[in-house]
């Protein structure tokens, strides 16, 4: 838990440099595009032109739920200005990993997580870290698009507002977050109408610039489109290559087609009987290239769920 008294000050990591902590031998700033395994490393197996730049980093990342391990030593990194998709059949845990990595985690009780997630190379699970800032930092977009019951206005204000923002113009930051989630034009003319009177897509996009409003560096989606029909969903994935280039993005998605026309690198994910007792335990499989995932993937697994034939 964090001790507020003690914040790390998380702000000293400016947003415009994606890795402060390059070229710092005492902090592992390297990505890996196969799940990283020091064996791999050391025997050249990774290599090095194929390694993004991290900004989020997960080293033997275990997630329990009380008793119940949901997942099992993931290590991956996240590159920056890269769309990362997370894959996998249903219950291998592809959104826990992902709410572990902004500590959205925390809010569910009993929750547990053990291993090394790091942003730009600061353990965020460390005593001193503040949750609230790790969260302004990352940011999350859920499946079903969730307004506040507020003006359109508002619910973009509420973030910058709630965390103290220092900003000179309110309006300027609503009309530039809206601008960046594409849906200022749809909306200019009706900031202190309801969000609720929006369509679900234009819902999802206010969420994405209620998100951004708070400058993150990364954003987290979960399933963003599924609520959505084929027509929203094409603009949010068109947004997503227009948020990339300033932003970072990890997506859970449960469309392989979705995965396979927006991100960069591809996680597919599993869950296996553990011995004993039973429990089905998520872990991952591979990581790489979504190229690679796509048309020649490591791992049978991979190949027979990307090909339909479990999962
Ligand atoms: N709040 C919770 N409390 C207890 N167990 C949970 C909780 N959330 C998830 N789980 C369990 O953890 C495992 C992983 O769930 P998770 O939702 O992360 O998988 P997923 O791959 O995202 O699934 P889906 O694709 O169906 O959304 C599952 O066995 C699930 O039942």
């Amino acid at each position: 838990m964090s001790d507020p008294g003690h914040p790390v000050d998380l702000s000293a990591l400016a947003a415009d440099d994606p890795n402060p902590h390059a070229g710092d031998p005492t902090v592992n700033t390297t990505a890996t595009v196969t799940t990283r395994t020091p064996e791999a490393i050391q025997a050249g197996r990774i290599d090095p032109v194929e390694r993004p730049r991290a900004v989020l980093g997960c080293t033997d990342v275990s997630v329990y739920y009380g008793d119940f391990r949901a997942v099992n030593e993931v290590t991956m990194d996240i590159g920056v200005h890269e769309i990362t998709a997370l894959i996998g059949p249903s219950g291998c845990g592809k959104s826990t990993v992902l709410r572990s990595l902004n500590r959205m985690n925390d809010l569910i009780p009993g929750t547990r997580v053990t291993g090394t997630i790091s942003y730009h190379g600061q353990d965020i699970y460390a005593k001193d870290v503040d949750p609230i800032e790790v969260r302004r930092r990352i940011g999350m977009v859920f499946q079903k698009p969730n307004p506040f019951p507020k003006s359109i206005y508002d619910n973009v204000a509420y973030g910058p507002k709630v965390t103290g923002m220092k900003t000179s113009n309110m309006d300027d930051v609503v009309e530039e977050s809206l601008r960046g989630a594409a849906l200022w034009d749809e909306v200019k003319d009706k900031l202190k109408q309801s969000a609720y009177g929006l369509s679900g897509g234009q819902q999802q996009r206010l969420c994405i610039a209620r998100t951004i409003a708070v400058k993150p560096e990364v954003i987290l989606m979960d399933e963003p489109c599924s609520a959505l029909d084929p027509i929203a969903t094409a603009r949010i994935e068109d947004l997503m290559m227009e948020l990339k280039k300033d932003y970072t993005i990890v997506i859970v998605t449960h469309n392989m087609q979705q995965a396979a026309r927006v991100a960069d690198r591809t996680a597919f994910f599993t869950a296996e009987a553990a011995e004993g007792n039973g429990d089905r335990t998520g872990h991952l499989v591979e990581f790489d290239l979504t190229s690679k995932i796509f048309s020649n993937p490591g791992d049978n697994r991979t190949e027979d769920y990307i090909s339909g034939r479990f999962g």
